[in-house]
């Protein structure tokens, strides 16, 4: 069964997690709370992606957290990981699900009205929407939408949807009030001196939203 919990998505990062490393921070942050893990190292080639996701397959086993592997479809068939995620400007949604199967959860990154609306719910599982503001764990990125673009593009997308860039746990409740599901987050959790405690954070901000 595909079930997934959009709450507090962390998005890992390699060079910020440099200190106790992506397992470890994975470990951690799940402990605190974290719902949705996602392996994200664009250095990578399919190989490490691999050898690194079947670490963290192993770390999370047991916990009920998916993992969501970023860009590399291949890589994820090989881990048996939960899910994929991919953007624009990487494989297509439609080729990514026939190669995945039904049974992988799929994200896709939508930084407009325009791609929200096109998203198709027999292919994708959820959006991702960002950035929210500027950030610089992802130098690349497009503009930013703030809360009200947010909302706007939340209102069109026929999928669940979280929310990504420059996000902190203060920021748990405009998000929600947005429509969005959850809090997408690389630099609010990895590189933290604690972030079981940092994961621990948003989550409490989200169950105060919602309360
Ligand atoms: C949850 C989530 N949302 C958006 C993204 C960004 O994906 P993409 O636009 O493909 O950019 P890269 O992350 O590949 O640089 C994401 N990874 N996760
Ligand atoms: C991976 C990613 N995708 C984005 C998008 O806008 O699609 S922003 C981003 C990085 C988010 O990092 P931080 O939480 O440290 O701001
Ligand atoms: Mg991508």
């Amino acid at each position: 069964m595909k079930t997934f919990d959009l709450s507090v998505y962390l998005v890992l990062d390699p060079d910020l997690c440099r200190a106790i490393g992506m397992v470890e921070t994975a470990r951690l942050a799940v402990a605190g709370g974290a719902t949705i893990v996602q392996l994200r190292d664009k250095q990578a080639d399919t190989a490490a992606m691999i050898e690194t996701g079947r670490a963290l397959k192993a770390a999370l086993a047991g916990t009920g957290v998916p993992l969501i592997v970023n860009d590399d479809v291949e890589a994820a068939i090989a881990i048996g990981a939960e899910g994929i995620h991919v953007g624009q400007s990487d494989m297509a949604a439609a080729t990514a699900r026939e190669r995945v199967g039904r049974g992988m959860i799929l994200g896709l990154s939508v930084e407009t009205e325009e791609l929200a609306r096109r998203v198709d719910p027999s292919i994708a599982d959820y959006v991702g929407i960002g950035p929210v503001f500027a950030t610089a764990t992802k130098p690349d990125h497009e503009q930013p939408v703030g809360f009200e673009g947010l909302a706007r593009i939340v209102a069109v997308a026929p999928v669940p949807a979280v929310a990504i860039g420059g996000l902190k746990a203060e920021h748990a409740g405009p998000v929600l009030a947005a429509g969005a599901r959850g809090i997408a987050v690389v630099s609010a959790i990895c590189g933290q001196p604690d972030p079981e405690a940092a994961a621990r954070r948003i989550a409490d901000e989200i169950e105060k939203a919602r309360a």
